[in-house]
């Protein structure tokens, strides 16, 4: 119905330029028209707004950045919103910009980018007063933790595998949308370390990008991960006159795409074949937790989310005969807070007791294989699950470069493209307005620093760092 509408509607046009790959983004031809070859894609494009509270904490303070909230893949097209995806691809220099968190590459380059890491104020929240605080706080939570990030990195070869594989995520999304008639520069930003955004930012200028899609590399919102990646890149563009006439879309969350969600279950089903009775394995489900904080009281979606996908993945599979049981539980704990839960290793001890025997792990929350799978799953995680009792397990491979999932990202860019909107808006300007009290500002930062420091160096503070953090 509606997406055969569209299939009619596009027309091949003509590419004045060709296309070739050249690993150089500024090298990469970017003029092109489109045009719209799938006969199952169902182009949905929800303008949802961000939620009042996730907006509040993330300082979006704009009436930008904040179209695309979610790009579900499933709803109609229709013949304008197919027109104007036409018109944009034929006048527009296209860029997309994967956003994704960055790793290590040499154990040297740890300690820094723990810094950078904690050194977000997305990923260590103070209270106001105390913000000045979170450079000196981001060093020594750094400096502490160091000696166990660098065990981990270098029981998986030294480094990260992270850069690698979303530069190759970049190219296949390039070719996957080439193959569609769209050209597009694909571009890679990091958060915490190489290649930062600031850099992918700075080469969409030199490109001269005309319409940008931003698509972060994790499938759920939340305030850690593409919060923090969008707040950096929306302070970027508002600083820039170029860039903030730009339009921008950015798709928030896409753990609800069918093509995703598909993807997923692929994987699932191909790898519970390595049992050798596919239906009594439990499928089980680890996600990156967040501090419970963020979710309780500053309105992250991340965990409905990560539920709602879970739920997603499971009747799929049903739907397909397999009836194996599943639970989600929430890894990767830092610090002296309570994450959400249940955490996987006590989980893990759980099912162990209930004798469970065959347990497939499925990382759900990010897509590259990375640390927390290739040491703290197939490592720490395989080696409790034995010592608990559970005899057969088996791990769901990262998405990667899994030919389905990268179609229906280049999808998602294609739909998005028509609800981009230049972020220029000069009321952003006054809504700061409320830092600008000197004397309030100067009082804060006095008493905060007494308090915090006081706070920092009790022995009942330090003793929580380095329990946790050690
Ligand atoms: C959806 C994914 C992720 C969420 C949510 C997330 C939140 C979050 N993470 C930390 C602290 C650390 N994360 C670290 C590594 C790391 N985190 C993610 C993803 C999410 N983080 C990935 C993909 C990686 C690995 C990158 C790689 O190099 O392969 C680390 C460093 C590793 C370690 O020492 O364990 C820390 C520290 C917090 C505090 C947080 C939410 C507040
Ligand atoms: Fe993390």
């Amino acid at each position: 119905m509606e997406s055969t509408a569209l299939s009619a509607g596009f027309r091949p046009l003509l590419n004045p330029k060709g296309y070739s790959f050249p690993r150089s983004c500024s090298e990469r031809n970017s003029l092109s028209l489109v045009r719209c070859q799938s006969k199952e894609i169902s182009c949905g494009l929800n303008k949802l707004k961000l939620e009042g509270s996730v907006r509040g904490l993330n300082s979006f303070k704009t009436n930008v950045f904040e179209q695309a909230h979610s790009v579900s893949g499933d709803c109609s097209y229709d013949d304008t919103t197919a027109a104007k995806t036409r018109s944009h691809v034929a006048e527009d220099k296209i860029g997309v910009l994967l956003l994704n968190l960055g790793g290590p590459e040499t154990l040297n380059d740890v300690q820094p980018f723990l810094y950078n890491l904690f050194a977000d104020p997305d990923i260590i929240r103070l209270p106001r007063p105390f913000q000045f605080l979170q450079g000196t706080i981001a060093k020594f939570i750094s400096v502490v933790r160091a000696p166990k990030s660098k065990e981990g990195y270098a029981a998986i070869g030294g480094g990260s595998p992270l850069r690698k594989i979303t530069d190759e995520q970049a190219d296949a999304i390039q070719m996957a949308l080439q193959a569609k008639n769209v050209a597009a520069n694909v571009y890679v930003g990091m958060r915490y370390w190489y290649p930062f955004t600031e850099e992918a930012v700075q080469q969409i200028k030199k490109d001269k990008i005309t319409r940008l899609v931003v698509l972060p590399l994790y499938p759920q919102y939340s305030i850690s991960t593409t919060g923090s990646s969008v707040r950096v890149l929306q302070d970027l563009f508002r600083k820039d006159p170029y860039l903030a006439g730009v339009p921008v879309a950015i798709i928030q969350s896409w753990y609800q795409r069918r093509g995703y969600v598909n993807s997923m279950a692929d994987l699932i089903e191909k790898e519970l074949q390595i049992f050798s009775d596919p239906k009594e394995a439990m499928i089980f489900f680890s996600a990156h937790g967040v501090p419970v904080s963020y979710v309780e009281n500053s309105g992250d979606p991340y965990q409905k989310q990560m539920e709602e996908c879970i739920d997603l993945i499971m009747e799929e599979l049903k739907a397909r005969g397999v009836p194996n049981d599943h639970i989600l539980a929430y890894q990767s704990r830092v610090g002296p807070v309570q994450w959400l839960k249940p955490y996987t290793d006590e989980v893990l001890v759980d099912l162990g007791k209930k004798g469970v025997k065959s347990l497939l792990a499925v990382p759900v929350s990010f897509v590259s294989e990375h640390i927390e799978t290739l040491e703290e799953i197939d490592m720490e995680y395989r080696e409790l699950a034995l010592e608990s009792g559970i005899e057969n397990w088996g791990r769901v491979p990262a998405l990667g470069l899994t030919e389905s999932f990268i179609t229906d990202l280049a999808d998602a860019v294609i739909e998005s493209l028509p609800s981009a909107k230049a972020i220029w808006n000069p009321s952003v300007v006054s809504e700061d307005s409320d830092s600008s009290d000197a004397f309030s500002y100067i009082v804060k930062m006095f008493f905060g620093s007494i308090l915090a420091f006081a706070l920092l160096l009790s022995p009942k503070m330090l003793l929580a760092f380095r329990n946790h953090l050690i």
